[in-house]
């Protein structure tokens, strides 16, 4: 009995803070809303201590804070959101840590990748961004399952930063780059008869054509899927980016609040938007002058 009344007001409650979350959106909504939001999770281990957890529940806990803020972010009409979930540098982390980060890594994967799962009942496409090669032919799988599954959903984009770090992302673009333009080159020469290649080491002009700029780069980027980031996310107080999207980022508000990860909560995306909408205008401006 007690436990049918305990659902029935764990229902109230959630219906209750729905409507007052939706009474806030649609106020923030008057003023411009960010298309982009991407967030470091930091702070999974310190909570589990913290909160005296059994090891791994601190990055169960930070799962949970990332499926309430991905509802949050939909509900306010932010269409891309981006989350930093394990770096290429987090390898070096003792092993049975990594071993026990990509098993729920996977467990989850495989949650959202379920037709009732919260990414499908909004209709939220997910891509892993990263290079996929270093992770385990499990969790690979599972994620290329998961971006396959989503690919028909288009209220919006969640990109999942995993096996990634920034310079990995530029260096890889710059490759992808220069074998597109090789490509071209080579077929333009073959067209040619050969002659091209000669030209093109005498031709100044031709030189330039065959150069490598950053619209090149930016296409082969993995995150170009998504506009630039509106707003960074860092929990726990560091006001670092630790080698996230460091290509996309020159415009966009940072924001470090000291709540750690799985702490994370409406109020600190309501304080976020509210200085967004502060700064629209001066950020606006920076962007058009770049
Ligand atoms: C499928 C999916 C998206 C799963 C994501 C699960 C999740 C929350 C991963 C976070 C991983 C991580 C290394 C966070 C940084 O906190 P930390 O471990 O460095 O903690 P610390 O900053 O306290 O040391």
């Amino acid at each position: 009995m007690e436990g049918v009344n305990g659902k029935k007001v764990g229902h109230l409650f959630e219906n209750i803070s729905s409507f007052v979350r939706q009474c806030i959106f649609s106020v923030l909504s008057v003023g411009p809303v960010p298309s982009h939001i991407a967030f470091i999770m930091d702070g999974n281990r310190r909570y589990s201590k913290k909160q005296n957890l059994i090891d791994g529940n601190g990055h169960r806990a930070g799962f949970s804070a990332l499926i309430n803020m991905l509802k949050y972010c939909y509900e306010l009409g932010v269409k891309y959101i981006t989350v930093y979930a394990f770096s290429i540098d987090n390898f070096k982390r003792r092993p049975e840590e990594v071993v026990s980060l990509m098993k729920l890594m996977q467990e989850k994967i495989d949650e959202l990748t379920k037709e009732e799962s919260i990414v499908n009942r909004l209709g939220i496409r997910i891509y892993f961004q990263g290079n996929l090669k270093l992770l385990s032919d499990h969790v690979r799988s599972a994620a290329e399952r998961a971006m396959v599954k989503t690919s028909g959903n288009s209220k919006a984009v969640l990109s999942i930063c995993v096996a990634y770090t920034s310079t990995d992302e530029i260096v890889h673009a710059v490759q992808e780059s220069c074998e597109e333009k090789w490509d071209e080159i080579r077929k333009l020469d073959a067209n040619n008869d050969g002659g091209n290649l000669i030209r093109l080491e005498e031709n100044v002009k031709d030189k330039d054509e065959h150069q490598i700029g950053v619209t090149n780069v930016d296409r082969h980027m993995y995150m170009s899927v998504c506009p630039d980031p509106d707003i960074i996310i860092r929990t726990s107080g560091a006001a670092r980016l630790s080698n996230f999207l460091l290509w996309q980022s020159a415009h966009c508000l940072l924001y470090s609040p000291a709540a750690l990860w799985p702490e994370i909560g409406l109020r600190h995306l309501i304080w976020v938007i509210l200085d967004f909408q502060r700064n629209y205008l001066y950020l606006k401006e920076k962007k058009k002058q770049s």
